[in-house]
């Protein structure tokens, strides 16, 4: 246990967590003005503009320090229903979605009594009002007037049109009540417990007696429904644009671009949009590009990635929230796959969620980075960002749960890549995720 610290250090504490907390809301601040300026509770959001690293750096320390500060100040108790209560939360949330409720609200700027809003979702009046006012507390909805309530910026999102409602669709569906649900019973089981196998996760063995030896993707295969969704919810992740942390714009004309795993397309579009001259392909499971080729203009091939090589020769290859998805075993095969279509010259940017390492100097492969690392938070805020650090982490969880997957640091991608004949070249901070620039080794 740390030595306990005295009072009065205590209290200069909290004082040093309010100036971060100052200071980062002047960084958020001045980041949202390059963007247009900030936002409001009523507003409708701003397109799909990714939020940029200094947008993203500024709220990491505004979360790590005001719910450090705020848990130092509450009462023990009330910080464990901030954790104990989610499912509430998380329920009202999803029950809000599936019913539409912000499509049912969309155009109607005065808001909509909860009897109309019942008669038109088939759900109680009363049990409505619940849940509605529930979610406003966290500005998704407002009351406008006694059982009146109208769309804002947080419910807007939760419109079917909106990918959003997909991702919600899916994490409060089944990533909750068969990935989350159940995980003591699973990992104690004996046969799923201490597997690593993708067939043997926390999802897998919630659907066990109906499909038996099945993984998620393998699942998806029999509920198009949920693909769908799946599919459209990963176009949502509105995290760091590469473009805006990777020099997408400055690639010469003609650079050949493949997305390894690319879902319907989304992040090659915005590919896409930094650099109209880049050759762009998008590879994917075959029913999953023909989804995408709906979104149009790329180069399409369909692939196995566990199975064979992608297209070859390619200048860059990028994988976005790919590796995370799978067992050591399987993305190292996944890498040789690809380290069997590179060039010399050729690129194998692995975009991901980066778990923290210890700020000691350490190296990647033996190559000094200074920006690869997010263990470097300012005391007294935690060295990885606590609350503000969480995403990663959280995350872990989410694809150990559904696919006995992992996130990973830096290093651990740099050794699955020496096992596939790969070096490691550089990496690209985007705060929340980065991505790990990997060469041929020979
Ligand atoms: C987490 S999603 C990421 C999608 C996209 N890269 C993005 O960031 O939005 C994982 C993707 O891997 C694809 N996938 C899963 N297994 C695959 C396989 N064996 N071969 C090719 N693609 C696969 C899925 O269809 C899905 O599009």
């Amino acid at each position: 246990m740390s030595k306990a610290t005295s009072i009065d250090q205590r209290e200069a504490d909290i004082r040093s967590l309010l100036a971060l907390v100052n200071s980062s809301v002047e960084d958020a601040i001045a980041a949202w003005k390059e963007k247009g300026g900030v936002p409001g509770l009523g507003d409708a959001p701003a397109g799909d503009k990714s939020p940029s690293p200094a947008l993203l750096r500024a709220i990491r320390v505004l979360d790590s320090a005001s719910q450090q500060m705020t848990f130092l100040l509450r009462p023990t108790f009330l910080n464990l229903t901030n954790v104990a209560f989610m499912p509430i939360e998380a329920a009202a949330l999803r029950t809000a979605t599936e019913a539409k409720i912000a499509d049912f609200l969309d155009g109607k700027p005065k808001g909509a009594h909860v009897d109309e809003i019942a008669k038109k979702t088939g759900l109680p009046p009363f049990e409505l009002a619940c849940i509605l006012r529930c979610l406003t507390m966290k500005h998704i909805f407002r009351e406008v007037s006694k059982d009146v309530f109208g769309n804002n910026r947080g419910s807007y999102v939760l419109r079917s049109v909106d990918p959003n409602s997909a991702f919600v669709g899916f994490m409060l569906g089944e990533a909750s009540s068969l990935g989350l649900a159940n995980m003591y019973e699973a990992l104690h089981d004996p046969e799923y417990g201490p597997s690593l196998e993708s067939k043997r996760s926390v999802f897998s063995y919630n659907i066990r007696k109906e499909y038996p030896n099945t993984a998620l993707f393998d699942w998806y295969l029999k509920h198009p429904e949920q693909h769908e969704r799946f599919n459209r919810a990963m176009t949502a992740v509105n995290l760091a644009n590469v473009s805006d942390f990777y020099p997408v714009a400055s690639l010469p004309p003609d650079t050949t671009w493949c997305d390894i795993g690319g879902g319907i397309g989304g992040p090659l579009a915005k590919v896409a949009g930094a650099n109209p001259k880049l050759r762009l392909t998008l590879q994917d499971l075959p029913n999953v590009i023909e989804r995408g080729k709906e979104q149009g203009r790329f180069n399409f091939v369909p692939i196995d990635f566990t199975e064979e090589a992608p297209v070859e020769g390619q200048d860059i290859y990028y994988m976005r929230f790919i590796v995370h998805d799978w067992p050591d075993d399987v993305a190292t095969v996944i890498l040789k796959n690809i380290r069997k279509a590179m060039k010399p010259s050729s690129r194998l940017l692995v975009h991901d969620l980066v778990l923290p390492t210890p700020s000691d100097g350490s190296t990647a492969g033996g190559t000094k980075n200074s920006a690869m690392n997010s263990m470097d938070a300012p005391p007294p805020l935690l060295p990885n960002y606590g609350a503000g650090g969480i995403l990663p982490l959280a995350l872990d969880i989410n694809v150990m749960a559904l696919l006995n997957a992992k996130e990973r640091s830096i290093d651990d991608v740099v050794q699955l890549a020496k096992q596939a004949d790969m070096k490691f070249v550089q990496f690209w901070d985007g705060v929340e995720s980065g991505v790990i620039e990997l060469g041929p080794m020979h």
